[in-house]
């Protein structure tokens, strides 16, 4: 049973599908994929059930959504172990990931009050009240880095705004969006009120082109996230918010601590096998000695890093990617880099052929003429060495994209330098670049974002506002206009 419409488990009457551990090729999960009539089945059952769902209140609905919360908190070891097996990110990471999914509930309550609560001003004759509605029925679409977080970070703040969902998991991880589905469906909530639509691409364009839905909540690549908009032209009723990937720089300038730097460009570059929108793809550092003190550290850190298994013992810093096919394509990035000019200071390696588990890699890649503007979704951190912090800061903006940046400066005047100076919707000073903050917006700009942030601000993009001028009773003015007479 691989769909969830209308409150019941349903086999998908589409195509096969499968998913596996990437670590040892082991078989996970099979299925079929919904067909078109089911997206309009699943969309006609969150339509039948939005107003009711609306009508319970905020209070009411926070109430539901609570009650997924403790689902959560007894599941949590199972949750992090199925997100494991699929994505082969470690269990230590995994873990963080469902804590994040259990606070997001709290923060997305204070989130929907502080943003697009109900607010009352007094004018001389009546009340000015603005108020926030849902749009209706919304799809959440969700990347299978972060295959339960980040469209939990879609799917509880539409709910708690009023909108009932129809979600569309990333093909790569279908069993961790079946058991967060049954985790709602256990939590009680009513029928049709979260739909769950597995399936590849065919799924995704008919749940996304399909006219009964009044948004859609978007992270994935830059890719999908442009053919959407596109699609979405012409709609401007219907509400888009993406959240796409980047390719973020991170700059090193003058710094006593190096260790504590090397800690900070390991953790910004290869968490989560470098499988993270905000990981650092583009490292600066300054010519000269410190610099190249910096990197014979950084050269043995990288070197040092330990890959594995996800329930490996101890625990790796690095899982699998999230398949063998992801990895092969993160070699062909390196070849690619090295055949433009780069000089791999780590060579990153496939550790066992069949599966996703790669090295760690570091390029040096200053004498590459035309560097590719490419967001490489893995393990390899690119080099450049800088003479001026200027000359860093126009590189560092040279892209497309605009998710995350960093500045490594023991200077505060360096880093407001940068940060004026910066484009991107995360600009962090001494501190990693991946491992955003769910109490503060996130999202990107240029080919990151179309400016409907996620996290703290997903209450914006969930609900619109309603302003009403309100008196009690009719009451005939002091004066009437000129003209008229009654
Ligand atoms: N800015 C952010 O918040 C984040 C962005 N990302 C980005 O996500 C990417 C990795 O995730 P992926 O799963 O590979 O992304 P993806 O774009 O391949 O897939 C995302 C979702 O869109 C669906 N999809 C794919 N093609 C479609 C189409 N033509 N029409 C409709 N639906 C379609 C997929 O089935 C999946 O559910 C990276 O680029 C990463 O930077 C990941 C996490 C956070
Ligand atoms: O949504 C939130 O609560 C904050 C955003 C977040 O958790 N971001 C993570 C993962 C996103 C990614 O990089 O793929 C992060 O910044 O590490």
């Amino acid at each position: 049973m691989t769909q969830f419409i209308n409150g019941n488990w349903r086999d998908g009457d589409g195509h096969p599908m499968a998913s596996f551990n990437p670590a040892n090729g082991e078989q996970l999960w099979q299925g079929n994929a919904a067909t078109s009539a089911q997206v309009d089945a699943a969309v006609a059952a969150a339509r039948s059930a939005q107003f009711d769902w609306f009508m319970l209140g905020f209070e009411g609905r926070l109430k539901q959504v609570e009650a997924y919360r403790t689902q959560l908190e007894v599941h949590r070891e199972l949750l992090a172990e199925t997100i494991a097996q699929e994505t082969g990110k470690p269990r230590w990471e995994t873990a963080t990931e469902v804590t994040a999914m259990i606070g997001k509930i709290a923060l997305s309550a204070k989130a929907y009050q502080q943003r697009t609560g109900t607010s009352e001003n007094a004018l001389p004759v009546a009340r000015a009240v603005l108020r926030h509605k849902p749009h209706g029925v919304v799809a959440v679409f969700g990347p299978y880095n972060f295959p339960a977080h980040l469209p939990n970070g879609h799917i509880v703040p539409a709910l708690l705004a009023g909108n009932t969902v129809i979600f569309k998991p990333s093909e790569l991880t279908p069993k961790v969006a079946e058991l967060m589905v049954k985790l709602w469906q256990q939590s009680g909530v009513a029928a049709g009120v979260i739909n769950l639509v597995q399936g590849e691409v065919e799924t995704g364009k008919a749940l996304a082109g399909h006219e009964g839905i009044d948004g859609l909540f978007f992270t994935g690549s830059s890719r999908t996230g442009h053919l959407l908009h596109q699609q979405f032209g012409g709609h401007p009723g219907k509400i888009l918010a993406l959240e796409m990937g980047g390719n973020n720089p991170l700059i090193v300038k003058d710094v006593a601590d190096i260790k504590a730097a090397v800690h900070e460009i390991i953790q910004s570059a290869y968490i989560s096998s470098g499988q993270r929108c905000t990981c650092a793809r583009r490292l600066f550092v300054q010519q000269g000695a410190q610099g190249d003190a910096l990197i014979d550290m950084l050269i043995k850190a990288v070197k040092a890093i330990k890959v594995g298994p996800w329930n490996a013992e101890p625990q790796p810093f690095m899982g699998a990617m999230v398949s063998e096919t992801a990895a092969l394509g993160m070699l062909a990035a390196q070849q690619h880099l090295q055949q433009l000019g780069g000089q791999s200071l780590v060579v990153m390696q496939q550790l066992q052929v069949g599966t996703g588990l790669v090295s760690p890699g570091l390029m040096d890649v200053t004498s590459v003429a035309e560097l590719p503007d490419e967001e490489y979704f893995g393990p390899l951190l690119q080099l450049i060495r800088y003479q001026q912090f200027d000359e860093a800061i126009v590189m560092a903006n040279s892209t497309r994209y605009g998710l995350s940046a960093g500045l490594l400066a023991d200077s505060r005047a360096d880093f407001d330098y940068f940060f004026a100076r910066s484009r991107a919707g995360i600009v962090n000073w001494n501190k990693q670049i991946t491992g955003a903050a769910g109490s503060a917006p996130f999202g990107g700009i240029g080919a990151s974002g179309n400016h409907r942030p996620s996290a703290f601000y997903a209450a914006d993009y969930c609900a619109y506002p309603v302003a009403s001028m309100e008196a009690d009773t009719l009451s005939l003015p002091a004066t009437l206009s000129p003209g008229l007479t009654l």
